[in-house]
Parts: C-alpha cells; sequence; structure tokens
C-alpha cells in the first residue's frame, strides 16, 4: 500500500537527520575551539593530537598562509603578536602536530565568544537539514508527488483546489434523475438565505454511489458549476497516502477553508479508500485511515449546514463504507447512477460529438444501441478514438466507420497487430464463436448477432461474438434467461462437438452463466426445488454497526447444498440442449466457422446470407 512508500521517505529523512548530527558531534571532537586557557591545558594534558590555526578568522593577517613548516612558525609569532591585541579568535582547529610547539608559547587571548561555538555547531547540523528538506520538496514538486511533506509545508496555505468549475448540467447527459435529485443542493447553494427562510431541509452530505466512469466526478462539478460556487476538491486514496496524523489535520484544514469560502462544496472522490468499515483492514490496522476517518466524522458533525457548505462524496462500492458514514446527519442523501441506457447513451454521444464534425451518415442512434453496458466514460473514449482514427486515415469528417472501428477498439482493447495466433488456436475460436452466434440466432428469445470476429483484441478476448438488444431491457423472462445461457455455453459446446476437447476459452462465458444461473435460482425464484424464497448473500446494512464478513449467512449451510445443486442441475440442462441443436446444425455449425476463418469478420448481412442457403433445423427440448 501506499502510506508504506511516504513513510520510507519520512524516515530516510529522519536517518539522514541523525547522520548529520552525528557526524557533527564526532566532528567535535577533533574540532575543539575552546579559549586558549584551556586550550593549554588540555595540550598538557597531552589530549590535543592535531593543530590548525583558522584562516579565516585572522585573515588579512596570516593571509591565508599555510600551517606547517616555516609558515607554522610565522604563524605562532603573528600569533604572539596579536596576542596583545583583541582579536577575537573564536575558534582554533587544530590539524598539525608541528604547530603544537609554536602554540605552546604563542600567548592568544581569547576575546571569550564561547557562544560561537554552539552557533557554529548549530548550523552545521541545521543547515544540511534545511537544504536537503529544500531539494527534497522541490523533488516532490518536481515528481507531482501530493500529500506527505509537501502538505505539512503548505498545510497553512491553500492546499486545496477551490475552483469554480465551468461544467454545467448540460455537459452532463443521460442521467436526469440524478440531475433532479441534486438540483435541490444547486437552488441551496445559490441563495441559503432565501432557502433557509422557506424552511427547506438542506441535505449536509450527498453521496453519490455508481460504477466507474458512469460520471460521478462530473455530476459533482456540475452541481458546483451551475451554482456558480467554489468546488473543493480531494481523493479519498490521497488522505490515506499522508503520513501520522496529516490525514486527520488536513480534514479539519479542509473543513476550515471550506467555511471561510461558503458557499461552497466539499468533494471527496473514492470515499471508499478512506471510508472502508473500521476493523475491515485486517490485523495491519490503517490506524492513519481510521484517525482521518474518524475526523471526517467529527467535521460532518460538528458541522452546521447553514453555513453553506455541502459536502460531497462519491464511491462505486457503498457496501464497504462503514455504516457510520451513512447515518443521519452524515451522507445521508444517496443519488444512484446507474450505466445508461439506449437513450442515455445517445444523449451522451450527443455531449460528446459537440466539437466533433460528424459525417451526415454518422447516426448516433445506432451507436448506442451497439454499445449496451458502456458507461458514460466508454462513450467519451469511444468517441474520441472515432476522432483520432478519422484524423489518422486523413478524413474531413467522422463517419460510421470510424465509430465501427472505435467500438472494436473499446469493446475488446487495442488490436493486437502483431500478436499472431496459431492456425489451430484461430479454429477453436473460429468454432468457439460460430457456436454462439449460431445458437443465438435460433433461440427465439436471445438478441440477434450484429457481428462475429476472431480477430483478437487484447488478451482476454481472442473472438467475440456481439448480439445487438432491440430495445432496453428491465425485465427478463425465465424463457428469456435460458436462451441467454443456452447462447453462452454454446462456444464450449461447439467445442466439445468438433474437437472433441475443450479449451480454456469459455471461462468467461462459464462465469457469466453460472451468475446468471445463481440468480436465477437466489433472487428470482425460478427453480422448482427452492421455490419461491430468495437467498440473497448477505450484505452490510447502513443500520448494522456489523461488518459484512460478520454477518452470518441468511440460509442454512443445506441450503446452500441445495442451491449449488440446483445450479448445476439447470447448467447441465442448457448443455443438454445446446448440443442437442448444435448437433441437428452441425453442417451451418461448420459452414459459418468456415466463412470466419476466411474473413475473420462477419457481420449480420453476411451471416443472414449464409443462413438463408442452410435449413435451420430447430430441435425441440424440455426446458
Ligand atoms: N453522464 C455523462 N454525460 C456526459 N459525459 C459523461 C457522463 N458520464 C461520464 N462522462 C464522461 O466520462 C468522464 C469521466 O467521468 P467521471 O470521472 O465523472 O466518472 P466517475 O463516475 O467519477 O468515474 P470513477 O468512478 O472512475 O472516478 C467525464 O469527464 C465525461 O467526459
Ligand atoms: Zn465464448
Amino acid at each position: 500500500m501506499e502510506p508504506k512508500k511516504q513513510f520510507s521517505s519520512w524516515y530516510f529523512l529522519i536517518i539522514f537527520w541523525v547522520i548529520v548530527i552525528f557526524q557533527s558531534l564526532i566532528a567535535q571532537d577533533s574540532m575543539i575551539s575552546l579559549p586558549y586557557s584551556e586550550f593549554k591545558t588540555l595540550l598538557k594534558a597531552g589530549k590535543v593530537k592535531e593543530i590548525t590555526i583558522e584562516e579565516q578568522l585572522i585573515s588579512g593577517t596570516l593571509n591565508g598562509n599555510g600551517v606547517n613548516g616555516l609558515v607554522a612558525k610565522e604563524t605562532a609569532d603573528h600569533i604572539k603578536q596579536l596576542g596583545a591585541g583583541e582579536h577575537p579568535f573564536s575558534t582554533i582547529r587544530v590539524t598539525d602536530p608541528a604547530l603544537m610547539q609554536d602554540l605552546e608559547v604563542a600567548k592568544v587571548r581569547y576575546s571569550g565568544k564561547a557562544d560561537n561555538k554552539w552557533v557554529s555547531t548549530i548550523l552545521s547540523w541545521v543547515l544540511p537539514g534545511v537544504i536537503f528538506v529544500v531539494i527534497w520538496l522541490f523533488v516532490m514538486n518536481r515528481t507531482g508527488t501530493t500529500g506527505g511533506l509537501m502538505s505539512i509545508g503548505k498545510s497553512k496555505a491553500k492546499v486545496y483546489m477551490a475552483k469554480e468549475t465551468s461544467v454545467t448540467f448540460d455537459d452532463v447527459a443521460g442521467i436526469d434523475e440524478a440531475k433532479d435529485e441534486l438540483m435541490q443542493v444547486v437552488e441551496f447553494l445559490k441563495s441559503p438565505e432565501r432557502y433557509r427562510r422557506l424552511g427547506g431541509k438542506i441535505p449536509k452530505g450527498v453521496l453519490i454511489v455508481g460504477a466507474p466512469g458512469t460520471g460521478k466526478t462530473l455530476l459533482a462539478k456540475a452541481v458546483a458549476g451551475e451554482a456558480g460556487v467554489p468546488f473543493f476538491s480531494i481523493s479519498g486514496s490521497e488522505f490515506v497516502e499522508m503520513f501520522v496524523g496529516v490525514g486527520a489535520a488536513r480534514v479539519r484544514d479542509l473543513f476550515e477553508q471550506a467555511e471561510q469560502r461558503a458557499p461552497c462544496i466539499i468533494f471527496i472522490d473514492e470515499l471508499d479508500a478512506l471510508g472502508k468499515a473500521r476493523g475491515m483492514s485486517g490485523i495491519s490496522g490503517n490506524d492513519e485511515r481510521e484517525q482521518t476517518l474518524n475526523q471526517l466524522l467529527v467535521q460532518m458533525d460538528g458541522f452546521d449546514t447553514n453555513k453553506g457548505v455541502i459536502i460531497m462524496a462519491a464511491t462505486n462500492r457503498p457496501e464497504i463504507l462503514d455504516p457510520a458514514l451513512l447515518r443521519p446527519g452524515r451522507f445521508d442523501r444517496h443519488v444512484a447512477i446507474d450505466r445508461p441506457d439506449l437513450v442515455g447513451r445517445e444523449k451522451i454521444l450527443h455531449v460528446h460529438c459537440k466539437h466533433v464534425t460528424l459525417a451526415p451518415s454518422v447516426e448516433l442512434t445506432a451507436i448506442a444501441a451497439r454499445t449496451p453496458g458502456f458507461a458514460g466514460a466508454d462513450l467519451a473514449n469511444l468517441v474520441n478514438e472515432a476522432a483520432l482514427h478519422a484524423a489518422r486515415v486523413g478524413k474531413d469528417a467522422v463517419d460510421m466507420t470510424d465509430f465501427d472501428e472505435a467500438i472494436d477498439r473499446v469493446v475488446g482493447g487495442l488490436e493486437k497487430k502483431n500478436r499472431i495466433m496459431n492456425p489451430r488456436e484461430k479454429e477453436t475460436v473460429a468454432y468457439h464463436e460460430a457456436g454462439h452466434a449460431l445458437v443465438a440466432e435460433m433461440r427465439p428469445n436471445a438478441d440477434r448477432v450484429g457481428k462475429i470476429s476472431i480477430i483478437p483484441r487484447g488478451i482476454a478476448a481472442l473472438g467475440y461474438t456481439q448480439q445487438i438488444p432491440t430495445e432496453e431491457r428491465y425485465l427478463l423472462k425465465k424463457s428469456e434467461l435460458l436462451d441467454r445461457i443456452d447462447v453462452l455455453l454454446a462456444g464450449r459446446v461447439a467445442e466439445e462437438l468438433v474437437f472433441g476437447d475443450v479449451s480454456t476459452g469459455a471461462q468467461n462465458d462459464l462465469q457469466r452463466a453460472t451468475d446468471m444461473a445463481r440468480h436465477m435460482i437466489t433472487r428470482y425464484g425460478m427453480s422448482e426445488t427452492l421455490g419461491l424464497a430468495t437467498f440473497e448473500e448477505p450484505r452490510t446494512s447502513a443500520f448494522l454497526d456489523v461488518p459484512m464478513s460478520q454477518q452470518p449467512p441468511s440460509y442454512s449451510e443445506r441450503t446452500a447444498q441445495v442451491i449449488d445443486d440446483e445450479i448445476s442441475k439447470l447448467l447441465a440442462k442448457a448443455h443438454e440442449r445446446v448440443e442437442l441443436t448444435l448437433q441437428a446444425n452441425r453442417a451451418s455449425l461448420e459452414a459459418l466457422a468456415k466463412l470466419l476463418l476466411e474473413k475473420e469478420v462477419v457481420d449480420r448481412v453476411t451471416l443472414e446470407g449464409l443462413l438463408s442457403t442452410h435449413d435451420l433445423q430447430p430441435v425441440e427440448h424440455s426446458k
């Protein structure tokens, strides 16, 4: 974890300092600076081993002469002469034994600035340290490291970016419900006084919950932008990376600064990094994080919303948050953002295409239809990729082929151009994908196939069969779920049939099929044996202070066994159905796989053409 790294530089600094101090202490031994009388006593006691005369101190008199031989004699004479005066010999450094005699006869009167010894000593300790710190801060600044020492150094200054964001609700598309919910916060921030007079209840903390890239940060910024108030933003993980005691101090600082700029918004990104349930981090027990979290809780409690500061936070893992954070008076208002639906995706595409020159052929609706599951950030990325592609090819406008390419890229990661699949692997993938596609086409309740590809994209996807949902679905029937499981298993079954052996390529398919089967049984009451009861996995509750791991499961071990058995049975049945279907349509499977091997990519039109020349044999099977 990050804190370790931070601590080690802390230790490094301490060790460095100790070395500096030791060095000067050791140096003290041989560098005696003391009144002449004492020096003489030491000399007589035979404790002085070396003598140097600090030339600088009597420069102008000694002219930088050396310290041995004849010159040494001269030096001693000079000292003798000076002895009558008041010359401030504060330091006599002793390095040359030859000088000892001379110095013994010399009458150096010491002018009594004994304190100088301490001044110089302290200087020799502190100066290197100060220089070191300055260099260190410089390096930290250059590397852009935040937190750490730099934040100590700056803790009185403005550490937190308080910027007026230029983002407005117009920039956030497809999440209208969330926007509506936050409109109230905007109203309040715009005119806290008026709002209070009208007796509105102001939320203190708003938690935005949603999958990565769904626009949580964007939405928080838009609230600040709409209201025209400063936006103080910090990430939960930044807090955690700090040194002992710094995190808590920074929380205090943050609130202090925000109060001065009210009305404003404090935004904590990745709240889960800071706000994991206490005691969940295991033995390593990150005390620092807990201290910071406690400080945050304290600040939120002692905070009066009337001051006009709204605390917003974002997380994609609300279930691991410390329940204390969710209690009334803290983050008690929750705004959920889902991945956008078909219409939402189209709107988001519109937002991001605003500054892109599109060819007339581009239909954003069609693109939206082909990108189910894409979050806002993925769509932004998609538009960017398409524009880049068009620019690379030298087009004046971005057209549909650029989007096609971009979808492929975003879906499967960048095309691995130099990755060469051996012919045997390629064949396996072709039959596997052909299996998916054929069963998808033959199951009445499955989505139609839009495109099949066996061009490897990234390490995870050697090929893919893309299905086009005809419409956005909120409810799925049992028959539809079963058909989906069939389609997922079809890749694996095709491999079995054709090669009599199976590959590891079906891992993701099997996992998704298993998840689907499990949900049918434990959530949707679709198992005859278990009936209508639901068997949800235990979850943390905002009302219980019990961490997830300590909650007992809501069903018995025997039930768990039955659930497992039901899943296996459901999958076995699906396997049988798919096997029958593919056996009966072996010729079509072969033809499609061959076509894939030849073309690598088969689109909807080509697929329909192929299937029209083959008589698909529906197979009767029990569900
Ligand atoms: N609803 C949306 N409308 C328009 N653009 C969006 C939307 N959602 C995301 N984006 C785009 O994606 C980018 C990233 O979104 P943002 O950082 O807000 O997501 P996030 O949910 O905070 O992600 P993470 O959980 O990874 O921090 C935004 O800057 C924006 O360009
Ligand atoms: Zn597959």
